[in-house]
């Protein structure tokens, strides 16, 4: 775990002294859009063209903003338009590293040793944190973007030509509700988990803790009576929140002590993640492995054995009821 500062890398860990204990995420640097004719975005100078084999992903299989980006590359069937390169799941002192395993691939591009040398191959004097997923331009060298909440909008629509243009998780109809509900969803659950789990106060703790479980209590009332987040339709605030709750269970539970209940003891709550779990392509998104080796054998001030343990035992294969909303 580090950051970079002016393109030098920094080994450090999450300075949460100045916050009074709490965990604060920093915001995302690389804020440009790939659109279908290249036209920047609002208030942006640089424009990207949607084409296919231009763009590539820098992914972790353990991290769950990386991982929405890998469900909308699936169900928008972007495979063969968008490459991907898995970094491996430990994050040691130089941060995320292309060392190979079962999953990971390496740096296909360039071949490097270490994330942080493609945020400087992009800027020489990039300072900041050094995250997945980037969003990486092939022809022009370049990070287009580092927030994965945009790369998902983009590839939701900007690779139509290529992907399956049916398929639309953001529609004009529903973006308030789904603006809303994903509100709520990042500052207590997404984010909600990290700031449990890096706490480093019992205050900051309890605090996250308990607008964790508010949150998820409201949110196990919303599917009772509906069968998506903003519906009946799925959305991009279903994928969203899908991928904090397939780590809650076996990681959050644990190694972040969100533990007064568990997703598996919400009705509503774990048939629906499995309902999700189940749509064809998001099964080989999911990489359990990798994600328990990454946060509990990477976060040694919380964890400093760096022991992964067995369980729990898992079965989002199991049946579910939500067809029962029609
Ligand atoms: N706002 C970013 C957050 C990405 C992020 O924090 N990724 C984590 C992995 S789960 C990371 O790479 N952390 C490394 C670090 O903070 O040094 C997004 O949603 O894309």
């Amino acid at each position: 775990m580090g950051l970079l500062v002016d393109g030098k890398w920094h080994d450090a860990w999450y300075d949460t002294k100045a916050t009074g204990g709490k965990f604060e995420r920093s915001e995302a640097v690389w804020r440009d859009w790939i659109t279908k004719d290249g036209t920047p975005a609002e208030g942006r100078t640089r424009g990207f063209k949607a084409e296919p084999g231009r763009y590539h992903l820098y992914v972790s299989l353990a991290c769950p903003w990386a991982h929405r980006t890998l469900i909308f590359r699936a169900l928008k069937k972007l495979e063969d338009v968008i490459s991907v390169s898995v970094v491996h799941p430990f994050m040691g002192k130089n941060g995320w590293s292309f060392d190979t395993d079962a999953a990971a691939t390496g740096d296909d591009l360039y071949g490097l040793d270490f994330l942080h040398q493609i945020y400087t191959r992009a800027d020489p004097t990039y300072s900041g944190r050094v995250t997945v997923p980037v969003l990486w331009d092939k022809k022009q060298e370049t990070i287009v973007s580092n927030e994965s909440s945009e790369i998902i909008r983009m590839l939701n629509s900007a690779f139509d030509a290529w992907g399956d243009a049916s398929l639309d998780f953001y529609p004009e109809a529903l973006r308030g509700e789904i603006d809303g509900v994903n509100a709520k969803v990042y500052a207590a659950v997404n984010n909600g988990v990290y700031r449990a789990g890096f706490a480093t106060t019992q205050e900051a703790y309890e605090e996250a803790f308990d607008k964790l479980f508010a949150q998820l209590d409201e949110l196990e009332q919303r599917l009772s009576s509906q069968r998506y987040l903003a519906g009946g339709h799925i959305t991009e605030a279903d994928w969203r929140l899908f991928t904090t709750l397939v780590r809650f269970d076996p990681v959050y539970v644990g190694h972040f002590k969100c533990n007064l209940r568990r997703i598996a003891d919400y009705p509503n709550l774990s048939n629906y993640l499995r309902e999700l779990y189940q749509v064809p392509g998001v099964a080989g998104t999911v990489n359990i492995d990798h994600i328990k080796r990454h946060y509990y054998g990477s976060h040694d001030t919380i964890n400093p054995t760096r022991i992964v343990p067995k369980g729990p035992e898992l079965d989002y294969e199991a049946p579910h009821d939500r067809a029962r909303f029609g």
